[in-house]
């Protein structure tokens, strides 16, 4: 669903072309993938992605004290500061058009935004944006969908097989640790979901009396510890690795050709353990950050 765009928003007929500079004709459209944590910022030129970045959850009681109107200006000035951040860091090569270099033009640029979120309450705020298109389930060319499915794993299962082949794993160490399998078909197998590695470690430290908060090791730790903290990440890595590589030696028997593809926060942490406990499962598996943007990718085109 598209929202008409007020014409404070609307861009002044000879900065139309604003981002023509390093796209050519290309449309410049921002991707926001809400997830528990944090949000994940894809830049697209066409259905190229250009950037991607990750910032923090926006403040829901803050914005709900906002007009409208203000609600607008203020979700426009979030996108295009961002833009101008990674920007400024050299991170990406914009043109010095007057939208982008006077600060004064900034909410003057609605750039289209499409969204896929799984926090309800986050994706409430981005529905103020102006030009706001908002993915569900039912826009995804792959079958066998349930109704609750999160749309971050059918983006991400989705953009994983398209780029890579067909039947897919895509395994998701966020927040939740999430495993989705579709076949040959595009067709949805199924998956599972339990709680992430950071998730596990916080929820120990903050419902129990005696255990202290803990980080992820930075490598494979030993198993048999002599101290909590080292038994507390002992129990997290290993019992999570053994079920990881459970899931993907039965998902291998499934579809012996299978890609297997890794994305999420934790995935760099959750491939180090693997590979250095399970050498053979870990073997052959596809670190692929943007899985879910190669699914909204898909997507970009007539919105
Ligand atoms: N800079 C960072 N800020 C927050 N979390 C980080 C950061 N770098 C790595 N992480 C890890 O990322 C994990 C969260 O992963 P991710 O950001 O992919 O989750 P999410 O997309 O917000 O959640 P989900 O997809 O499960 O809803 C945390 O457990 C944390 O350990
Ligand atoms: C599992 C999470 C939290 C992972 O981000 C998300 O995909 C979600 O809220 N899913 C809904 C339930 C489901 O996927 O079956
Ligand atoms: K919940």
């Amino acid at each position: 669903m598209k929202n008409s765009i007020p014409d404070k928003f609307r861009l002044p007929a000879s900065t139309d072309n604003i981002t023509s500079g390093f796209t050519g004709n290309a449309q410049i459209k921002i991707a926001l993938a809400i997830g528990n944590s944090r949000l994940h910022w894809g830049l697209f030129a066409g259905k190229t992605l250009q950037k991607t970045w990750d910032t923090e959850h926006l403040n829901a009681d803050a914005v709900s004290r906002f007009s409208e109107e203000e609600k607008a200006e203020y979700l426009v000035q979030i996108v295009m500061r961002s833009i101008e951040e990674i920007s400024s860091q050299n991170l990406l090569c914009l043109p010095a058009t007057p939208a982008f270099s006077n600060p004064d033009t900034l909410s003057l640029v609605p750039l289209p935004l499409i969204l896929a979120s799984v926090v309800t309450q986050q994706t409430a705020i981005w529905q103020s944006y102006p030009d706001v298109r908002i993915i569900t389930l039912d826009q995804l060319p792959i079958g066998g969908l349930y109704p609750t499915l999160g749309i971050d794993r059918a983006l991400a299962v989705l953009g994983a097989g398209n780029q890579l082949g067909w039947p897919v794993l895509l395994i998701d160490a966020g927040t939740a640790l999430t495993f989705t399998g579709a076949d040959v078909n595009r067709y949805l197998v199924g998956g599972a979901i339990l709680p992430g590695l950071g998730l596990q470690l916080s929820s120990l430290g903050k419902k129990t009396a005696a255990l202290p908060l803990v980080n992820l090791p930075q490598n494979l730790p030993h198993r048999w510890a002599t101290d909590t903290a080292g038994a507390i990440q002992s129990g997290v890595v290993y019992a999570t690795v053994a079920g990881v590589r459970d899931f993907i030696e039965d998902w291998r028997c499934l579809f012996p050709d299978s890609k297997i593809a890794v994305t999420g926060g934790d995935r760099t942490m959750l491939l180090k353990y693997l590979t250095a406990s399970f050498p053979d499962t870990a073997a052959g598996l596809i670190d692929a950050p943007e899985a879910i943007f190669w699914g909204i990718s898909l997507l970009t085109v007539d919105c």
